[in-house]
């Protein structure tokens, strides 16, 4: 079998802030190379799951091998590495760059440098990547490549004197690029005849081939029939597959250090091949594995119930076949004296979490009630024991509290220099603390804050994207847990408290929040027979109280005669919003109440 020279090899990542061009540009690649047809082009090609591509975003990292004869008459094997778009993610990215050489990095003409792509700029570089920066969009009217070019130099400190102009709508630059990427990345490292060493970057569920890992060859070579051990866990496999991504999925004899591909090994979980882990030989392993490896670990949760209480069995199944396929998901039963029994669940980020929802309701036919996110607190007792609360309804008495702590992060946040002031509002309502501002360019601040968490999983990022119309962008990491003065805060409906309702709040915002919590639950709790009173309390303390006053009408009763299908149009309205109905007692509770925290 001949194999590939492993200085023809180069593999690379683009990196782009959301709409900036990069799939576009991927799919331009690939076309260029001849990897696919128009015809196939009418669906961008790299991004998988059908929620993805829904939204517009890339979730999963993925690999293509194209063949790129080059204008030296070489021909080259270029690996390009997708990486997810969303701060979430950042370790997912982390570990993609560091299964490449080098980086495009695409910023969009018209618009500049945003915080998404300086974080991943600075992950490229601690991973020593050989960055190529490329203006997309040259072809709109309003694009300014040397402004950007500058901004690229100031912000980042990148020399982008030999940028390349591009238009990944129109195919211009396309060569360029490609030509850039066989000459100024370098070819990988790495020693064909040494003990095994890959690295994991992604890994699925296929119903076919069970688990598929996505591999960076570091050292040695992998074919089918060899026994593996994954270096995190010690558990060992034998390979049935080896493949590339050409962009189909395409068996080969074997992969060689240097390489990106795929393998199956009748791997039954996900959870066992953990991004960043080490792909060893069971016979003879590499003394250690790579750098970087660490676990992921949820930092936002929710509580999410069944509306049908007969689907517990169900979203139980569900939960736990998530559970094995997403490593950075976690669940523990719980039973909510409102909900019923149900599950507390652990996501990455508030973007995970919102997708993991949606995978429930759609690819398990479940209908979900989800509790407000909250963060893990970590709460220290008056006799000494440190317990970490992320569900409200599980925190302990006032008068077992020696101390709160809550969790920080770093938000270092990204504005045209208009929105400054209004940002600084949002931060400091947020019990912000400022680190630094900076003009990075007469036109471009750049703001530091350590924040609250859990002020940032309610509704931060929604209230940046409005204060500054869309033009500011955030990249966080956490700091540490810090102090604070937080209670709960209980709501009653009919002198009931409702678990699922209750909140860690901020002193200080206690009575705010509470106040605006019951008048936003008034509004979303429908009338029903009977009043309604809604209180908010701490402790034995009322806060706040609302009522609603008994329905009077029959909801019929707005029908003109003999209107057959005004009448069953409005009875199927009303069938559609008891669907996201929850009993409590005798009042119905409609979805939007136990989210109604993000919405004051
Ligand atoms: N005018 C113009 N529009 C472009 C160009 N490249 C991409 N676009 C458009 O910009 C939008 C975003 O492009 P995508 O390729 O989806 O951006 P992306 O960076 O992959 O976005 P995510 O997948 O969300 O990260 C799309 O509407 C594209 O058609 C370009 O060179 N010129």
């Amino acid at each position: 079998m001949k194999k590939f020279p492993q200085e023809k090899i180069r593999n690379f990542s683009i990196i782009a802030h959301v709409d900036h061009g990069k799939s576009t540009l991927a799919d331009r690649l690939l076309e260029k190379t001849g990897m696919v047809s128009e015809r196939e082009m009418r669906e961008q090609f790299l991004d998988r799951l059908d929620l993805e591509r829904e939204r517009g975003i890339t979730i999963k990292a993925q690999a293509v091998r194209l063949l790129y004869k080059a204008k030296d008459g070489e021909t080259y094997q270029l690996n390009l590495i997708d990486t997810p778009g969303h701060v979430d993610f950042s370790y997912e990215v982390s570990r993609s760059l560091a299964a490449c050489e080098g980086a495009l990095l695409v910023v969009d003409a018209s618009q500049g440098v945003e915080a998404q792509t300086l974080a991943n700029v600075y992950l490229a570089l601690e991973n020593n990547l050989e960055i190529i920066p490329v203006l997309n969009k040259i072809d709109l009217p309003q694009a300014d490549p040397e402004r950007v070019k500058k901004e690229i130099e100031e912000i980042i400190g990148l020399d982008a004197s030999d940028a390349i102009l591009a238009s990944a709508k129109k195919g211009i630059g396309t060569e360029e690029i490609l030509e850039a990427i066989v000459n100024r990345i370098p070819p990988p490292k790495g020693d064909r005849n040494a003990p095994l060493k890959a690295l994991i970057f992604d890994s699925w569920y296929d119903p076919y081939l069970g688990v598929v890992v996505l591999i960076r060859m570091v050292d040695g070579c992998l074919y089918p029939g060899q026994k593996i051990k994954l270096m995190s866990t010690g558990k060992e496999f034998e390979i049935t597959k080896v493949g590339v991504f050409s962009p189909n999925p395409t068996s080969v004899d074997m992969l060689v250090a240097g390489e990106v591909g795929f393998f199956a090994a009748g791997i039954k979980e996900v959870r066992d091949t953990k991004i960043g882990d080490t792909v060893t030989e069971a016979e003879n392993p590499a003394r250690e594995p790579l750098p970087g490896f660490r676990e992921v670990k949820p930092m936002v949760f929710c509580g999410l119930f069944p509306i049908e209480s007969e689907q517990y069995d169900e979203l139980r199944e569900a939960v736990e076949k998530l559970w094995l396929n997403d490593p950075a998901f976690s669940y523990e039963p719980e039973n909510s004296a409102a909900l019923g029994f149900g599950f507390r669940c652990g996501f990455q980020g508030l973007l995970h979490m919102e997708i993991v929802q949606e995978r429930l309701e759609r690819e398990f036919g479940l209908k979900l009630i989800s509790t407000a996110p909250s963060v893990r607190y970590r709460v220290e007792l008056v006799d000494g024991e440190i317990v970490e609360v992320e569900n409200p309804a599980h925190w302990p008495p006032r008068e077992k509290i020696a101390r709160v702590l809550e969790p920080y992060i770093r938000a270092e946040i990204y504005t045209p220099k208009e929105y400054v002031g209004a940002i600084m509002r949002l931060c400091e309502e947020k019990r912000g603390v400022q680190k630094d501002l900076r003009y990075l360019t007469p036109q471009r601040v750049q703001l530091i804050y350590d924040l609250p968490f859990s002020e940032v999983v309610l509704d931060f990022f929604d209230k940046l994207k409005s204060y500054s119309r869309g033009y500011a962008s955030m990249d966080y990491s956490f700091l540490d847990y810090r102090p604070s003065e937080l209670v709960k805060l209980d709501i009653y409906i009919n002198k009931q408290p409702v678990d699922a309702l209750s909140l860690i709040v901020h002193k200080d915002k206690a009575y705010y929040r509470g106040r605006e919590l019951v008048s936003k639950l008034r509004e979303v709790i429908p009338r029903q027979l009977f009043e309604v009173v809604i209180q908010a309390a701490i402790g034995s303390k009322v806060i706040a109280r609302e009522r609603i006053p008994p329905m009077r009408k029959d909801v019929l009763a707005k029908c003109y005669g003999g209107d057959v299908t005004r009448k069953r149009k409005l009875l199927e309205k009303q069938k559609e919003g008891k669907k996201r109905m929850k009993s409590l007692g005798q009042v119905e509770i409609p979805q939007e109440a136990f989210l109604a925290i993000l919405r004051i």
